[in-house]
């Protein structure tokens, strides 16, 4: 087992909950309330502000040309798409800009983005990509969840967000990132990335959680 899967193996519970999540369910059937999607599109907004910081930091912190490129790469394509996505939605939903671009935070929001902008001032390559992987590998993992279903029969706002994370590109990025997070582990002490790893997947779940229980502003 590479050390990525036992990372996630340890963390099985966590990681299982959130890619089942009933938060996940609802998308994928199209059942989801949209002042819940609203909710959770506005705190994650907000995760993708720190989410671009580590990426940056990856970008400072990789070996190389060759890796820091890669992360340059998605850099852009997350300006692009995903910011259009955000933009779409958000213009669907009737968010206002004061709550687009400084929203009241839920409190897995307030860590997720503490541990991001920890994990960027470790300065540490495999801490950075401890947390960037739990990101992107469980979100491929629940949308994966999408492919047996008839996403066209959704409306654009759900079928999308499942769709930027279930395409070629992404899957690619995904087993890149994990190959990635495998080599780094193994050439430094891994136990600071395994704890990134195991917070990151709690606060996953915590998202979500937090996506369906919480009150609208
Ligand atoms: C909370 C969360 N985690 C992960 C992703 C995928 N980058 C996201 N958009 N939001």
């Amino acid at each position: 087992m590479s050390f990525a899967e036992a990372c996630r193996a340890g963390s099985a519970r966590d990681w299982d909950a959130a890619v089942n999540h009933p938060f996940v369910d609802q998308l994928l059937d199209g059942t989801l309330p949209d002042d819940r999607l609203r909710h959770y599109l506005v705190q994650d907004y907000q995760f993708c502000d720190a989410f671009v910081i580590l990426l940056g930091a990856a970008v400072a912190t990789a070996p190389g040309l060759g890796e820091r490129l890669r992360f340059a790469r998605v850099l852009g394509a997350f300006a692009a798409d995903e910011d259009d996505y955000f933009t779409r939605s958000f213009d669907e939903l009737g968010v206002p800009p004061g709550e687009r671009a400084a929203p009241e935070l839920a409190r897995p929001t307030r860590e997720f983005d503490a541990l991001m902008r920890e994990a960027a001032g470790s300065r540490s390559y495999p801490v950075v990509l401890a947390v960037l992987l739990v990101a992107e590998w469980l979100y491929g993992d629940w949308a994966a969840r999408g492919r047996d279903r008839d996403l066209a029969a959704l409306a654009p706002r759900h079928r999308d967000w499942i769709r930027l994370h279930d395409n070629p590109d992404y899957n690619a990025w995904v087993d890149w990132l994990r190959a990635e997070f495998d080599n780094a582990t193994a050439a430094a002490d891994a136990e600071p990335a395994a704890q990134a790893f195991a917070r990151a997947v709690r606060l996953e779940r915590a998202f979500f959680d937090d996506a369906l229980i919480a009150r609208t502003a």
